[in-house]
C-alpha cells in the first residue's frame, strides 16, 4: 500500500547500497544477437551496457542471443562499465530461460522490461535467487506502461535489490497513442511521475532512448531537458550519442567551482553563527549545501572515470 511507504530524506541522494554515487550517465543498448557489438563495447566510453534480450533480438535468434549474451558476460572485458542484461518480459516463452541464463552468468544487474506492478519485480527476484544469482546482481526496473506509471512508486520500493528504474520511452508512446514530439509534451507526466517515484525511493533513474541515431542536435536538446528534469543518464541505442551524453550529464567545469564555492562560503558563515549566505549574488541555505556537496561528488566519481 502506498500508504506503508515511509519516504527518505528529502535531498538524500540516489546511490548505491554501498553508498556510492555510480556515474550511470551513459547506459548503451546492443542487440544480444550482434557479435560485433559486444565485443565493441568493451572499448566505448559508455558508463554501463544493456546487453539486450528483448526488442532487438527477432523471435528466431532469441537462444542464439542468450548464449552470445551470457558467454560476453562471463567473459568480461568491460572494465569500469557495469554490464546488464535485458531479459524478455514476464510472460512470453523466453522469459523463464533468460533469468536462469543471466542468474548463472552474474551481470551487475538484470534489466526488466515491461514491469507493471511490484509483484512483476518480487517474482523476478524470486526466480534469479532460485536460480542462483550472485548477490552482486541487481534488477533494474523498465516503466513503459500507463499500468506501471501509475504505480511507480510501488515498484520503486519493491525491494532492496532494485536499484534503477529505466524508462522506456517508446513503449510508452505507443500505448498512450500519441507521438514522438520535441520537447516530448506528450510524456511529460509519465516522465514526472516516474521520477518522483525514484526520488521519494532513493533510486537511480535513467531516461529512454532517442531513435534518430543521426540527429545529434536533438539528441543533446532531449538529453538537457532529461538533465534538468532531474534524471540521472540516459539510455542510448549507438556509439555516437555516449560522447554528447557522458558531456550533457557530467557537471561542468563552472558548476564545480561554483559548489566549491558554496560549500566553503557556508563552511565559513556557519562558524560564524548565520545560517544563510549569499554567493555571487544568490541566497545559500544549508539545502543549496546538499545540492552543491551532490554534485562535487558525482564530479569526483565521474573524475575516477
Ligand atoms: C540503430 C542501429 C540499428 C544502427 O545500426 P547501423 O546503421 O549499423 O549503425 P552504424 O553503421 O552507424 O554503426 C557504426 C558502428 O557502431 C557499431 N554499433 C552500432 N550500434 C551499436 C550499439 N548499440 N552498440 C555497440 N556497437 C554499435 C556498429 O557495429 C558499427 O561498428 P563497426 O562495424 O566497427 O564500424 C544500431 O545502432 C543498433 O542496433 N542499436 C541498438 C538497438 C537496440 O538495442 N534496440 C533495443 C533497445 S531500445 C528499446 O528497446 C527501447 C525501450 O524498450 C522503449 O520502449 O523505449
Ligand atoms: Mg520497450
Amino acid at each position: 500500500m502506498a500508504d506503508d511507504l515511509t519516504p527518505r530524506p528529502a535531498g538524500t541522494p540516489a546511490q548505491d547500497g554501498d553508498g556510492h554515487l555510480r556515474p550511470r550517465r551513459s547506459v548503451l543498448y546492443m542487440p544480444g544477437a550482434n557479435e560485433r557489438a559486444l565485443d565493441k563495447a568493451r572499448t566505448l566510453p559508455a558508463d554501463a551496457l544493456i546487453l539486450d534480450l528483448e526488442d532487438s533480438v527477432a523471435p528466431d535468434a532469441k537462444a542464439e542471443a542468450r548464449e552470445r549474451v551470457a558467454a560476453a558476460v562471463a567473459a568480461g572485458g568491460y572494465g569500469h562499465r557495469e554490464v546488464t542484461v535485458r531479459v524478455n518480459a514476464p510472460g512470453t516463452p523466453w522469459h523463464a530461460d533468460d533469468l536462469r541464463a543471466a542468474a548463472q552468468a552474474g551481470p551487475d544487474a538484470v534489466v526488466v522490461p515491461k514491469v507493471d506492478d511490484p509483484r512483476t519485480v518480487t517474482a523476478v527476484v524470486e526466480a534469479l535467487e532460485a536460480a542462483g544469482a550472485p548477490d552482486r546482481t541487481a534488477v533494474w526496473a523498465m516503466l513503459e506502461t500507463p499500468a506501471a506509471i501509475f504505480d511507480a512508486r510501488r515498484v520503486a520500493a519493491a525491494c532492496d535489490r532494485l536499484t534503477v528504474l529505466v524508462m522506456g520511452t517508446n513503449d510508452l508512446v505507443k500505448e498512450l497513442h500519441a507521438e514522438h514530439v520535441p520537447g516530448r509534451a506528450p510524456l511529460l507526466t509519465a516522465l514526472s511521475l516516474a521520477l518522483l517515484a525514484a526520488r521519494a525511493e532513493g533510486r537511480v533513474i535513467l531516461d529512454g532512448v532517442y531513435n534518430d541515431v543521426r540527429d545529434l542536435p536533438g539528441f543533446e536538446a532531449e538529453t538537457l531537458q532529461a538533465r534538468r528534469l532531474g534524471f540521472d543518464g540516459k539510455t542510448l541505442i549507438h556509439p555516437g550519442q555516449i560522447e554528447p551524453c557522458n558531456r550533457v550529464f557530467a557537471p561542468a567545469a563552472e558548476d564545480v567551482d561554483r559548489a566549491r564555492r558554496i560549500v566553503a562560503a557556508f563552511d565559513q558563515a556557519t562558524s560564524q553563527g548565520r545560517g544563510v549566505v549569499t554567493v555571487d549574488g544568490r541566497m545559500i541555505e544549508n539545502l543549496h549545501v546538499e545540492e552543491a556537496r551532490r554534485l562535487l561528488a558525482l564530479a569526483a566519481a565521474v573524475e575516477g572515470r
